[in-house]
C-alpha cells in the first residue's frame, strides 16, 4: 500500500509539473493541462517536435542503447543486428572511408552525371530509363519516377498485386515546389544540397569542382522536379481508396501509359519483369496490375518531353545519393545539414548513438523488439480494456440517429470482427524463428555502408517475394520497441505493441481514470479508424467492399464535413498561421473524436461497476476531471517553425494542441466534468459528432 501512495503521488506531481492551474480550463484546456509543461521545456537542438510523446521515444532508445551495447550476445541474429549498430557507432571506421564506398557503387546504376565527366560518352547508348529505375527499386529500394510495389489488393485482402503509383518528392511535399515564402529557404537548402555534395564528389574523383557547370545541371534537376511535383495528384485528390483502385493487365499499360524518353518508349511489361527478376518472379503483359495514379501518369509523359536523359539520370540519381549520405563520412553528412535545418529546424543532428538504435530498430524491428521485451516490458501491461471499448463503441451504435439499421448491422460484425495485438508477437522470442528471419544477412564487420545497402536489398526482396505468396494476416505490421499504435484496413487489426503499453498511457499501479484517459484513448482510437473516411471503405474482411447504404454514405459525408470545417478553422501560430487542412487529418481527427468518446463512457461504466476509485493524492481534482487531464497531456509539447510547417503539409494527424482542443470541444461530458459554461471557448455553438 505505501508503494501505491507513493507511485500515486509521483504520478500526481506529474500531472500537477504539467499543468498551468492559473488558466481557467474553459478557456483553453490545453493551456491548463500543460501549460506548466510549456514553461519548464525548452526543444533541444536535436529535436524537430518535443513533446510527452516524443520524450517515451527517447527514453526508449535510451534503453535499446543499453541493450544494445551489452557484449551478451544471446541469439545469432543479434549478431547482425550488434554489428550493424556497433559499426554504425564506429566513426573513426567511417571516416576513414569518406566517401569510398558510395563512389564504388555509383557505377551499378549508370553513375550521376553531374559528378563524373564525359557521361554520354559513357553510359549514353546503353542507358534505358526501365533499367535504371528497375535497379534503383529491387536493389536499392529507392522507387524514383515511376514508383512500382507489391502490396494486398485492396478487393481481396489474402492476395498480393503489382502496384504502381506517384513516388515522394526530395521536398516531401509539391507545395514545397513554389519555392515562395517560407519554402523559399527548403528550395535553396535542397539546391544547395546538392551542389554540395556534387562538388564533393567531384573532387574524391579528382575531378575540376568549377561552379558554373554544377549549377547548370542543378538547375535542370530542379525544374524537372518541380514539373514532376506539378504532375502528383494532392492529398485531397488521394483520400478515396475506391477511386485509387484502377485494376489493369500489364500490357494495358503500354497502351494507356505511354512514356516516352529522346523518342525511346518505356516498356512497363519489360521495366517490371526487371524488377520481379530480380526474385526470379516472372510476369507478362497479361499480368494483373493496380494502378494508383493514372493522371500522374499521363502528365507525367508531357514533362519528359522536356528533357534529356541526362536530366533524369541526374535526378534519379540525386534522390537516391541524398539519403546515402547519413552513412558516410562527416564531410559527406555535413553537406546535408542546412538541408535538415530548413526543413526540421534542427541546428545539431541526433547523437550518433540515437541515429543508430534506431536504424537498427527500424530495419531489424524484431531482434531489436525481443530486446526491448525482455529488458523493459512486463506481462502485466497487456491487460488492456479492448474489450470495454469495443462494447462501447457498438452499443453507441443504437444512438446514431443519421445510420440506417442494415448499416449498423454491418458496422456492428466488422467491430466484432476487428482482430486485437497487443505488446509483441510470439514469434520473437522464437530463436529459431528469429535466426530463419535474418539467415540471409551476413554484415561485415567494418564496412557500414555496404551493411546498409545489403540491407535495402535484403528488406526490398523480401517485399518482393511476396507477390505469389498469400497474405500472411497474423502477421504483425510493427515491432515491439515502438510508442506507437495502429489500426490495418486490410487485416481489421488493431496494434498495441509494447513500446506504448507504459505511464502515462498505461500502468497497473497507476488510476483507471489515467488508463482509460490513456491507452483506453488510444484503443477507441484505433478501433474508430475502422469507420473513418478512409476505413470505412473496407468490410469487415478488410475487402474493399461499400456496407454502407447510399444514405447512411450521405449522412456520413455530412457530419464528416463538421469535422473538415471545425479543425480547417484552426490557424497554427508556429506554422505562419497557416490554417490545418481538415480533409487531409479528417481519418485522425474522427478517430481522436470518436477515440476521447468511447473511453470516457467506458471508464463510466467502470465506475458504475466497481465503485468509484479512491481520490488521487496531492491533487484535488475529481477522476472524471483527471481522465481529461492525463488524455491531454500526451500531448504536452510544442514545435521548430520549420517542422510546424513541413508537418501541416505531410502530417495526416493535426497538432497535438489541436487534437486535444477540437475532440474536447465535440465532447459535452468534458463540459459537464470542468463545469464549463455555454459561452467558454471550450464549449463551442454547434459540435460535430460522426461515431
Ligand atoms: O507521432 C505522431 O505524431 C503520431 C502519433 C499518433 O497519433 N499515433 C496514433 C497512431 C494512429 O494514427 O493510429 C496512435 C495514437 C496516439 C495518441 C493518441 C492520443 C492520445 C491522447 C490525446 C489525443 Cl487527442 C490523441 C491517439 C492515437
Ligand atoms: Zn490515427
Amino acid at each position: 500500500c505505501a508503494l501505491t501512495v507513493l507511485v500515486s503521488i509521483s504520478i500526481a506531481s506529474r500531472l500537477i509539473e504539467n499543468m498551468d492551474a492559473g488558466v481557467d480550463p474553459c478557456d483553453n484546456f490545453y493551456q491548463y493541462a500543460c501549460g506548466g509543461w510549456l514553461k519548464k521545456n525548452i526543444i533541444p537542438e536535436t529535436s524537430s517536435r518535443y513533446s510527452t510523446f516524443d520524450i517515451l521515444r527517447d527514453e526508449l532508445e535510451v534503453i535499446l542503447k543499453g541493450k544494445a551495447s551489452s557484449k551478451t550476445i544471446k541469439i545469432s541474429e543479434c549478431t547482425n543486428g550488434f554489428i550493424l549498430q556497433k559499426l554504425c557507432l564506429h566513426q573513426t571506421l567511417i571516416e576513414l572511408r569518406g566517401g569510398t564506398p558510395l563512389l564504388d557503387m555509383l557505377p551499378d546504376v549508370l553513375d550521376w552525371p553531374i559528378a563524373v565527366d564525359n557521361w554520354e560518352a559513357t553510359y549514353g547508348e546503353m542507358w534505358r530509363l526501365e533499367d535504371v529505375i528497375a535497379k534503383l527499386n529491387e536493389k536499392y529500394g529507392t522507387p524514383v519516377l515511376v514508383n512500382s510495389f507489391v502490396g494486398t489488393d485492396d478487393r481481396d485482402s489474402n492476395a498480393h498485386i503489382i502496384h504502381f503509383d506517384q513516388t515522394s518528392l526530395g521536398l516531401m511535399s509539391r507545395d514545397y515546389y513554389a519555392c515562395n515564402g517560407p519554402y523559399a529557404e527548403a528550395c535553396r537548402a535542397y539546391e544547395q544540397f546538392m551542389v554540395d555534395l556534387a562538388k564533393l564528389i567531384r573532387f574524391d574523383r579528382g575531378l575540376n569542382t568549377s561552379d558554373t557547370r554544377i549549377r547548370e545541371d542543378v538547375a535542370r534537376v530542379m525544374d524537372l522536379e518541380k514539373d514532376i511535383a506539378n504532375a502528383t495528384d494532392t492529398p485531397e485528390d488521394r483520400n478515396s481508396p475506391v477511386l485509387l483502385y484502377n485494376k489493369m493487365e500489364l500490357g494495358d499499360l503500354n497502351t494507356n501509359f505511354t512514356l516516352e524518353v529522346e523518342s525511346k518508349v518505356f516498356n512497363w511489361t519489360y521495366f517490371t519483369a526487371k524488377i520481379m527478376g530480380a526474385v526470379n518472379i516472372s510476369v507478362s503483359d497479361t499480368e494483373k496490375v493496380i494502378n494508383y495514379s493514372p493522371n500522374y501518369y499521363r502528365r507525367l509523359n508531357q514533362v519528359l518531353a522536356k528533357y534529356t536523359k541526362r536530366d533524369l539520370q541526374n535526378y534519379m540519381v540525386w534522390r537516391f545519393t541524398m539519403n546515402m549520405v547519413v552513412g558516410l563520412s562527416r564531410a559527406y553528412r555535413d553537406t546535408k545539414k542546412a538541408f535538415r535545418k530548413a526543413l526540421s529546424g534542427t541546428t545539431s543532428e541526433a547523437a550518433v548513438w540515437r541515429q543508430c538504435v534506431l536504424y537498427v530498430n527500424n530495419n531489424m524491428d524484431n531482434a531489436v523488439g525481443r530486446l526491448y521485451v525482455t529488458e523493459a516490458f512486463s506481462e502485466k501491461s497487456k491487460e488492456l480494456m479492448i474489450k470495454d471499448i469495443r462494447e462501447v463503441f457498438i452499443s453507441n451504435l443504437d444512438d446514431l440517429t443519421w445510420m440506417d439499421a442494415e448499416t449498423k448491422t454491418a458496422a456492428e460484425e466488422k467491430a466484432r470482427a476487428i482482430r486485437e495485438r497487443i505488446g509483441y508477437s510470439g514469434n520473437i522470442m522464437d530463436d529459431k524463428y528469429l535466426n530463419n528471419e535474418y539467415k540471409d544477412l551476413s554484415y561485415s564487420a567494418e564496412e557500414y555502408f555496404e551493411n546498409i545497402l545489403q540491407n535495402q536489398e535484403f528488406v526490398q526482396k523480401k517485399r518482393l517475394r511476396k507477390l505469389r505468396v498469400k497474405v500472411n494476416k497474423e502477421e504483425w505490421v510493427t515491432g515491439a520497441a515502438v510508442v506507437n499504435a495502429f489500426y490495418s484496413s486490410s487485416k481489421n487489426q488493431i496494434v498495441f505493441p509494447a513500446g506504448i503499453l507504459q505511464p502515462p498511457f498505461f500502468s497497473k499501479g497507476q488510476a483507471k481514470s489515467l488508463n482509460y484517459g490513456g491507452i483506453g484513448m488510444v484503443i477507441g482510437h484505433e478501433i474508430t479508424h475502422g469507420f473513418d473516411d478512409n476505413g470505412r471503405n473496407y468490410d469487415k474482411d478488410g475487402d474493399l467492399k461499400d456496407w454502407w447504404t447510399a444514405d447512411s454514405t450521405q449522412k456520413f459525408l455530412d457530419l464528416s464535413k463538421c469535422i473538415v470545417d471545425q479543425y480547417g478553422n484552426f490557424s497554427w501560430d508556429l506554422a505562419n498561421g497557416l490554417n490545418l487542412n481538415g480533409n487531409n487529418t479528417l481519418g485522425e481527427n474522427i478517430a481522436d473524436n470518436g477515440g476521447i468518446r468511447q473511453a470516457y463512457q467506458a471508464y463510466k461504466n467502470y465506475v458504475k461497476q466497481y465503485g468509484e476509485e479512491p481520490p488521487l493524492p496531492g491533487i484535488d481534482l475529481t477522476h472524471d476531471q483527471l481522465f481529461f487531464l492525463n488524455f491531454a497531456q500526451v500531448w504536452c509539447g510544442t514545435h521548430r517553425p520549420e517542422q510546424a510547417v513541413n508537418s501541416i503539409k505531410v502530417d495526416v494527424h493535426s497538432p497535438g494542441k489541436f487534437r486535444v482542443l477540437g475532440s474536447l470541444q465535440n465532447f459535452p461530458e468534458f463540459a459537464k466534468a470542468f463545469s464549463c459554461n455555454k459561452s467558454s471557448y471550450m464549449v463551442p455553438e454547434n459540435i460535430c459528432r460522426v461515431w
